[in-house]
């Protein structure tokens, strides 16, 4: 026999769901035109003004095309319940929609959006007929654009996106359902090599070659590996390495991501991978130039509360949550991070009906497919239900806020 306050949570969790099964189709043809039409990051304008046209439709959303970032938006609804005055629970959800260069939806951020949307409009479903709740609560949707390249949520943190939300929730597909898996520091270094241009045939030895730099940092990086520590990462490319064999190359450029679990490892490395550029530079000759382009993407801080509510109410839903993930390793990294660490959230992965691995083309045809649908709206259920606990719960509430801060304090 449910308490009062457990049917009544029961009822809105009934309602959400009804919700998001009666919009399937709709959710459907949402992340189907985005899949359809891949956009690079912070160049997402058709899905930008897809998901403005989404949410638009129903005039109780208050939408901001472009919000902060050219292609971010924001989508808000509420207050409802709560007393006049009363501090609002600001509930948010955010959607993710780049796609890959040369292989479209390959991490699924199209399935992305389809759940930060659908959970949204479940647990409006949920609120909008209650009067009665501890606190005032407001949904907010945030369009993140530009997760793979140049890291929009940072710069939405920084534009002050996020200081007024209380709660966070997104979903990424991948190979498992996992409610929390950890996604690991990341820098971008660029390097840039300067030589001196030459006819290669006629007289090489005039020239500087810009090349060999990039060869030999290249395999520097290469044979430096064999030293890190099992979780850190350093993998890269070579962007330009010249324009034709006989022109020694004057210049070349190369892109690493260097990848450890804790910052003070990020430093240690990034001295190291320097080290192997400055060599290069110094053997062939060369001027060298080494920026770091992007942001430092952080990791994700683990909240134990909402993870075993989504687990809860994860499995309620039918979803099976490995003990140990074994599929897909924890070695990747999202500018969520970030958020996490000023905003108590999760981050829970879900299986899209494919073993195939993101960043793959199997996986940009699986993110498209008709039976992803079943588990990217179960995760939006799941999500949208661990939000009307939090919402009902002052106690739950109380163990996200005291979680959070305990996960940034282990972290100094
Ligand atoms: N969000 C989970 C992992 C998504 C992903 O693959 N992110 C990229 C981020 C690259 C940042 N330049 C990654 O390679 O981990």
């Amino acid at each position: 026999m449910l308490s009062g306050d457990m049917e009544k949570r029961q009822q809105m969790k009934d309602d959400l769901q009804r919700c998001i099964d009666a919009h399937k189709d709709e959710l459907h043809s949402l992340s189907r035109d985005i899949w359809s039409n891949p956009e690079l990051a912070g160049n997402e304008k058709h899905a930008h003004d897809r998901l403005v046209r989404f949410f638009s439709q129903d005039q109780t959303w208050t939408v901001q095309s472009h919000y902060k970032l050219p292609t971010a938006f924001k989508a808000s609804w509420g207050p409802v319940s709560g007393g006049v005055g009363d501090p609002v629970l600001n509930v948010g959800f955010l959607c993710e929609y780049d796609a890959l260069p040369g292989i479209g939806h390959a991490c699924g951020h199209n399935l992305i959006a389809e759940v930060g949307a659908a959970a949204a409009v479940g647990l409006k479903a949920a609120l909008e007929n209650q009067t009665e709740l501890p606190v005032p609560v407001k949904i907010t949707v945030l369009g993140t654009p530009a997760e793979e390249e140049l890291g929009g949520k940072i710069e939405l943190i920084n534009a002050g996106a996020f200081a007024d939300i209380d709660l966070v929730f997104m979903a990424h597909p991948a190979q498992q359902d996992a409610s929390f898996h950890p996604c690991i520091i990341i820098e971008e270094m660029l390097v840039k090599y300067y030589g001196k241009a030459s006819h290669a045939a006629a007289y090489p030895w005039e020239g500087v070659n810009a090349l060999d730099a990039a060869v030999l940092a290249y395999s520097n990086i290469s044979v430096l590996r064999q030293q890190l520590k099992p979780d850190w990462r350093i993998h890269g490319i070579i962007k330009h390495g010249g324009e034709k064999p006989n022109i020694i190359p004057a210049y070349t450029e190369l892109e690493f991501y260097l990848r450890t679990p804790l910052l003070k490892d990020l430093c240690d490395l990034k001295a190291k991978a320097e080290a192997c550029f400055r060599a290069a530079a110094g053997a062939t000759g060369c001027q060298v130039e080494i920026t770091s382009p992007t942001p430092t993407y952080y990791n994700i801080l683990p909240n134990a509360t909402l993870a075993s509510l989504y687990e809860s109410n994860g499995k309620a839903l039918g979803i099976h949550f490995p003990e140990q993930p074994t599929s897909f390793c924890g070695k990747r990294s999202t500018d969520f991070g970030n958020v996490s660490f000023i905003v108590p959230g999760i981050h829970p992965f879900f299986y899209i009906c494919t073993d195939a691995l993101n960043h793959t083309e199997e996986y940009t045809e699986a993110a498209g497919a008709e039976k992803a649908q079943l588990y990217t709206l179960r995760t939006a259920k799941a999500l949208s239900m661990t939000a009307v606990d939090v919402v009902c719960c002052p106690d739950l509430l109380k163990k996200v806020r005291d979680d959070f801060r305990l996960a940034k304090l282990k972290q100094k």
